[in-house]
């Protein structure tokens, strides 16, 4: 059974004549990473903010574990890293987090704890002002993960890394999420959500226009078939495999059916006389599709049966 741990229903905040966000309602699942994806401006922060309590909605509502945000147990349970961490730079990273979890009446060992998870314990004595930029944000993951809660919210986590540190917060991530936390991250780097994410929401322009696993976004896999001529190609591929399977993509066409039909695909050809300069498997990317949904044109395609614009 799946406990959806994070739900909206409707929320929305407006600044002035902007609607920022706009009837967002997503749901975040107990033990999952949940990629909260969308370009420049689309309104991630500000919902995670409204989910975190820092932002008023104008309308709609959000519950985490059930209760409001702000809220004693929403705040025991949720950890947050949105914009940046703020820490003093002059203190080492332990006793950054050390003033963090005296105020919130936390165990000696929390800290030391958190510093472990993050991969900081030997640099922890380290002042902050010291720190790489990654480290940076590992520190605020571990601030973020004080006191063990049971969900994450992390605003853009490699937002600013090299790839190196990028792959490290990944594997961090991971590593979380392996060990019992469910995670929400915001993220427009596509191929970082489509690697750690299990479901997606996708945000434009304050809207979110699909919820779903990637693999759904994504649409599974299809075949690319470039033939000559390619219009009876076409043609001859839909009287075996149905109509609306086939699309055109570029100079080849796109056929959205198991790879594993692919021998029957190049006999059919060969048998009408068509040549078939290639078959392969082809899989969309969360690129792709993204691409697709938010700008109205994909750098791939979009086949009927596939489109992803839905919300499960
Ligand atoms: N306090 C505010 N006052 C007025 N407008 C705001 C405020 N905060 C956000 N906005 C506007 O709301 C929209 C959504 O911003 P938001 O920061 O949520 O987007 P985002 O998806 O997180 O973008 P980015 O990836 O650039 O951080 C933007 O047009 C932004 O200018």
């Amino acid at each position: 059974m799946t406990s959806d741990i994070v739900v909206t229903d409707k929320l929305t905040k407006r600044y002035g004549e902007h609607t920022a966000v706009d009837a967002v309602s997503l749901t975040v699942r107990a033990g999952e990473v949940y990629g909260f994806l969308g370009p420049n401006g689309a309104g991630k922060t500000t919902t995670l903010r409204m989910l975190t309590g820092l932002v008023r909605p104008t309308s709609g509502t959000a519950t985490l574990f059930g209760c409001t945000p702000g809220d004693s147990t929403v705040a025991a349970r949720t950890g947050v890293l949105i914009e940046g961490p703020g820490f003093f730079p002059y203190l080492s990273g332990r006793d950054n987090l050390r003033v963090l979890s005296r105020y919130r009446r936390l165990p000696d060992d929390a800290v030391q704890s958190a510093l472990h998870r993050v991969g900081l314990r030997d640099r922890g004595h380290d002042r902050f002002r010291t720190y790489s930029l990654g480290m940076k944000q590992r520190l605020g993951v571990a601030a973020a993960l004080l006191g063990e809660p049971d969900l994450l919210i992390l605003d853009e986590p490699t937002n600013g890394l090299d790839p190196a540190g990028m792959a490290e917060m990944r594997e961090l991530i991971v590593e979380l999420a392996n060990s019992g936390h469910s995670v929400m991250l915001s993220s427009h780097m596509l191929s970082e959500v489509q690697e750690i994410c299990d479901r997606v929401g996708v945000i434009s322009r304050g809207e979110l226009i699909a919820q779903s696993t990637v693999a759904e976004l994504r649409g599974g896999t299809s075949l690319l078939v470039r033939a000559d001529p390619r219009e009876r190609a076409a043609t001859v591929l839909e009287e075996l495999l149905g109509r609306g399977v086939v699309d055109t993509v570029g100079d080849a066409l796109a056929v959205a059916v198991s790879p594993e039909l692919a021998p029957k695909v190049a006999r059919v050809l060969v048998d009408a006389g068509i040549d078939l300069h290639e078959l392969s498997r082809r899989e969309r990317s969360l690129e792709d599709v993204f691409f697709a949904m938010t700008s109205g044109s994909s750098p791939g395609d979009r086949t009927a049966s596939n489109d992803p614009r839905r919300v499960s």
